[in-house]
């Protein structure tokens, strides 16, 4: 490394000193924290983010969001010039770089790191790097400490593109990279326009039905709210009417979001008796999440949650469909014997009916750890991978030589039999691809399918709710001393460590009926999560809390592992 980079890198580093007696991790979604102690974070996934771009002579996004976290905590993950997750090959020294005690120690992490990665650092070659952040508060000022660790790395440019939901950012880099237009504009005109593809191509049986075209969405006081007023008004052929939008003085997650609404099962703030029956669905803070649920009595919180798991089903039910109108046997032959593999991607968190509501589908469905860099990854080995968390993250993935063959055979069939059913499923399939993002989950384009497939099938929120029913379920936190000591296998459903807690685990699932149970480490919070279910809330509920007392018993603050 030149002279002038280290002392440059020790110089800028020095004015951001890490905090002390905290141990950073990557996380499962990148770093997270109170955000006042973030700043030192921030500058070094600066620099991480400069080496990334030069290593792969690509851009690269830097976004600062704690996602559905606390208004008070704030985050910072790198999006890799695919468009996905930072390559989990490099969280370890991301890591590493975060709890580096002194400049110098930060200057021999990165020489060492450039070397073994052979990083071009010569000030020749070019680095740049998209910044996007959340509505925090503190955003602006970690985006200054962002964008000094990357100009403490010669020939990296940084460019704000200042407030945007997770997944624009994610699609920007993915565009940008494949050379197509970037802007936020250019991402609101694809998906308007492809959900409009999609409305215009629905059957006239259920388009003379009328089925009811209004949402009401709670945007979580944050950014998706904010950025689904803009969207609203491109839609044609949906109502959407946005609560908790952000600008209306309300305190981001705060009884509202995605996650709030998933994990309670109530009302979100600004919902109620007034909205019993209504379709209604829920954004969490950076609008990477989605979950409808709706009001089925008035006078009560309670909800009718309809999860990531139902949406997913959804998906997948839709596209299994037109899959088969699109392979109907008894056309020519031509090039339509393309045997596209769809398959499922779900977390230990998927509802058990969901699952074998899919696998009765006849779908392929695979299990991964928490936290979607798993998913992803997974569902990009199919032809057509559909992913989610139970929570509402996820989105569906088609490969370039599945989507290549769908547009060779929609022009074909547009030559043979234009206008044909097989045609039309062609079109949707290829309409589902350019809404759905490529990157990574996204709210508002998942919000934008489920609509329109909801519309075409001339189904109410009620009727998809009932494809299967979920079996009750119970998530709980449990604070402890140090969540790291425990450690889990098997796509995080069996603890082996610490020694004996398994057992007790099991020992409390044995006694309820349909009874599965899993703790893990949460990776954005300092909590382990408890996951109940069983074939009663009681039941669940009575589960939950027993295991939350094993946590408390192995790991709490009275335990011997203080
Ligand atoms: C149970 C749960 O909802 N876990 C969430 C949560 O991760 P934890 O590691 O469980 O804190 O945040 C992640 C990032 O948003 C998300 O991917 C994941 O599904
Ligand atoms: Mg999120």
């Amino acid at each position: 490394m030149k002279e002038e980079q280290s002392s440059l890198l020790l110089k800028s580093s020095s004015l951001f000193p890490p905090p002390q007696g905290v141990k950073l991790s990557y996380g499962t979604a990148g770093f997270r924290a109170d955000a006042s102690i973030l700043k030192s974070t921030v500058y070094r996934v600066g620099i991480l983010a400069a080496l990334r771009s030069l290593k792969t002579q690509s851009v690269v996004g830097l976004m600062i969001t704690a996602s559905h976290n606390k208004v008070t905590d704030n985050g910072i993950k790198i999006v890799d010039p695919s468009g996905g997750m930072l390559s989990q090959e490099w969280e370890p020294f991301a890591d590493q770089l975060a709890n580096a005690q002194t400049p110098e120690a930060l200057l021999s992490l990165i020489t060492e790191f450039v070397k073994k990665e052979n990083i071009p650092l010569d000030g020749v070659q070019s680095a740049k790097i998209l910044l996007g952040r959340d509505t925090r508060p503190s955003g602006q000022s970690l985006l200054e400490a962002a964008k000094q660790g990357i100009s403490s790395i010669f020939g990296a440019i940084a460019l704000d593109l200042g407030i945007l939901t997770t997944p624009q950012l994610h699609w920007m880099v993915r565009a940008r990279n494949k050379g197509l237009k970037a802007t936020e504009p250019a991402y609101f005109e694809q998906i308007s326009s492809s959900f409009r593809c999609l409305i215009d191509l629905i059957p006239n049986e259920t388009k003379c039905n009328k089925t009811d075209n209004t949402v009401v969405v709670d945007g979580a006081d944050g950014v998706g709210g904010d950025k689904l007023e803009v969207l609203k008004n491109m839609l044609t052929g949906l109502v959407m009417e946005v609560r908790n939008f952000g600008k209306g003085g309300g305190l981001l997650n705060d009884g509202v979001g995605a996650d709030f609404v998933q994990k309670e099962k109530v009302v979100p703030r600004g919902f109620g008796s007034d909205d019993v029956g209504i379709r209604c669905a829920s954004l969490d803070g950076d609008a990477d999440r989605l979950v409808y649920f709706l009001v089925p009595t008035s006078g009560n919180s309670k909800i009718d949650l309809v999860d990531g798991d139902k949406i997913l089903s959804l998906f997948a039910l839709f596209i299994k469909e037109q899959q088969s109108i699109l392979t109907k046997e008894g056309n020519e032959k031509s090039n339509s014997n393309f045997q596209a593999r769809l398959g499922i991607v779900q977390t230990a968190y998927a509802n058990g009916a969901s699952t074998d509501y899919l696998k009765q589908l006849g779908l392929e469905v695979i299990s991964t750890p928490t936290g979607v860099k798993h998913l992803h990854e997974k569902a990009a080995q199919f032809d057509i991978g559909i992913y989610f968390e139970a929570n509402g993250h996820g989105t569906i993935l088609f490969s370039e030589s599945y989507l290549s063959w769908l547009e060779a055979r929609k022009n074909e069939l547009g030559l043979v039999s234009e206008g044909s059913e097989q045609q039309k499923a062609a079109l949707r399939l290829l309409s589902i691809s350019n809404l759905i993002n490529q990157a990574v989950g996204d709210a508002l384009s998942c919000l934008l399918l489920v609509e329109a497939i909801l519309q075409h099938k001339g189904w109410s929120i009620h009727k998809w709710n009932e494809l299967y029913q979920d079996l009750p379920s119970r998530q709980l936190k449990v604070k402890v001393v140090d969540r790291t000591a425990v450690v889990t296998a098997n796509a995080e459903t069996l603890v082996v460590s610490p020694p004996g807690i398994q057992e007790a685990i099991d020992a409390e699932t044995a006694k309820y009926p349909k009874g599965r149970c899993f703790i893990r480490p949460s990776g954005t919070e300092d909590v382990i999560r408890v996951y109940a279910e069983a074939s009663t809330q009681e039941a669940a509920d009575s589960l939950a809390n027993s295991v939350a007392k094993v946590v408390d018993q192995f790991l709490g603050f009275g335990s011997s592992g203080q």
